[in-house]
């Protein structure tokens, strides 16, 4: 099943074979002593998110704690056979599995189940395929979805190939097709990688060509906000959806924060716990505005009893990002709807520079735009450089890192006054030019 979905995904660009549309869903969250949250009192809160969003209808849920996970079905031998009564008396055209599975663990549970078995990583990636709509946001889904494929392609041919152990002369049409399989999802890879490659580089480029602007990017657990919060700041018109990834496209608009100017501030695509990790290293160009900004404002949904998670998650995605070093700001959003005023308290406690929110009713909006000025501030000093006219070096780099706003000439010299990073100063002074920090 898993290899003509492959074979697709040649043709169609994106991998239709596990979208859920309109079926029926039994959803499995599996408590082990690394995923706590699951003994919560909804465990199955965000996979039914995710599996509604993939189009499926839920009609049962199941939970287990283990220590450790059963190797042959994740689950133990009894709770595959409750599992089985649960997707005969519901009807179920499909099994959801909270957690990853290992492909032969998929395989055993379809076998014993008679249903199709899906993991979460394989609904996160049915979610972007369905939902991605521009070309880089395909290329970067079908990458991901090859590359968690391509071990379980693997994983049958060895079963097989061991089945038919010392098999001369009975190599038959399968293992071909299967060779055949992997080799074209091998090349298909490194074509994409290839293509990859090439729009990350144009990203880098373009994104780079806006450094001296003031570049803000919304990050954020999906669903958190975001794309609501960049609605009431800069009166753009994306998307807003109670649904989980509804943003996959880094979306740029203007933001004329008072007082201080234009700033450019970007949309981004949500993260979630437990991001498959090729998703994360195939989405890099999108994220490519965050990876640069001068400033990234993480958005919570401080309405979520498990809010406090979604910012470790959060954190560790940034990590992986390489974006972990951008100055933050914690944005609490939601507060409108935070019926229980102490967990708001307990969360301000543990971030007390946070700026809390409401990207829909517009409360807190002037202490997040004066908290951003304030950093972005901090960030640059207004500066008068003197520099000899023949030190090409300095001039060059002025023209290129800071926003000049008046340049004369007096004797052999040219003096500039600009708005630069702080960070850049020393650089400056480095060609041998004088600087002089004004504000
Ligand atoms: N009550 C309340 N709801 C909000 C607020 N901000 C956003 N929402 C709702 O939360 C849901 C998600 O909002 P989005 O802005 O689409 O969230 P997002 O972070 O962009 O989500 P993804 O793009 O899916 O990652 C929508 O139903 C919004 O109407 C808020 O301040 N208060
Ligand atoms: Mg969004």
């Amino acid at each position: 099943m898993r290899m003509t979905a492959i074979a697709k995904g040649f043709e169609t660009g994106h991998r239709t074979e596990f979208s859920v549309e309109a079926e029926k869903a039994v959803l499995v969250s599996v408590a082990l002593p690394g995923r706590p949250w699951v003994l919560e009192t909804d465990p199955c809160d965000e996979i039914r998110g995710l599996t509604e969003a993939a189009g499926a209808k839920v009609v049962a849920e199941l939970t287990q704690k283990r220590q450790e996970i059963h190797l042959a079905t994740y689950i133990g031998s009894g709770k595959v056979n409750e599992l089985k009564e649960l997707v005969e008396a519901s009807d179920a055209d499909v099994v959801v599995f909270d957690n990853d599975l290992y492909p032969a663990q998929g395989r055993n549970l379809e076998k014993a189940l008679g249903v199709k078995v899906l993991d979460r990583s394989e609904l996160i990636l049915d979610i972007f395929a369905t939902r991605a709509q521009t070309l880089e946001s395909r290329l970067q889904v079908e990458l991901a979805q090859l590359e968690y494929s391509l071990p379980r392609l693997k994983n049958m041919w060895t079963h097989l190939s061991r089945q038919k152990g010392g098999g001369i002369g009975l190599r038959g049409p399968g293992e071909t097709q299967l060779e055949e399989d992997r080799r074209l999802a091998g090349k298909r890879i490194g074509d994409l990688k290839e293509k990859i490659a090439e729009v990350q580089g144009r990203k880098e480029r373009e994104v780079k060509s806006r450094r001296e602007e003031f570049t803000v990017s919304l990050v954020g657990y999906t669903n958190a906000g975001k794309s609501q919060l960049m609605n009431t700041l800069t009166k753009a018109e994306v998307l807003v959806k109670n649904q989980m990834f509804s943003t996959l496209d880094t979306r740029t608009r203007q933001w004329h924060v008072k007082d201080f100017g234009k700033v450019l501030l970007s949309d981004t695509v949500g993260f979630i716990r437990e991001l498959p990790h090729h998703l994360v290293a195939s989405f890099k160009a999108t994220l490519e505005e965050a990876r640069q900004a001068k400033l990234l404002l993480h958005v919570v949904d401080a309405s979520n009893p498990q809010a406090e998670q979604q910012i470790l998650a959060v954190t560790a995605v940034l990590k992986e990002l390489e974006c972990d070093k951008n100055p933050t700001l914690l944005v609490l959003n939601k507060v409108d709807k935070v019926t229980d005023r102490s967990t708001l308290d307990v969360l301000l406690k543990h971030h007390p520079k946070a700026v809390t929110v409401s990207g829909l009713t517009g409360e807190g909006i002037d202490t997040l735009t004066d908290t951003v000025i304030e950093m972005l501030s901090r960030n640059f000093v207004d500066a008068e450089i003197v520099a000899a006219t023949s030190n090409g070096k300095a001039i060059a780099y002025l023209n290129a890192h800071a926003e000049i706003y008046r340049q004369e000439y007096r004797d052999d010299d040219v003096i500039f006054r600009c708005v630069l990073s702080k960070h850049l100063v020393h650089h400056v002074q480095a060609t041998g030019a004088k600087v002089t920090v004004l504000k």
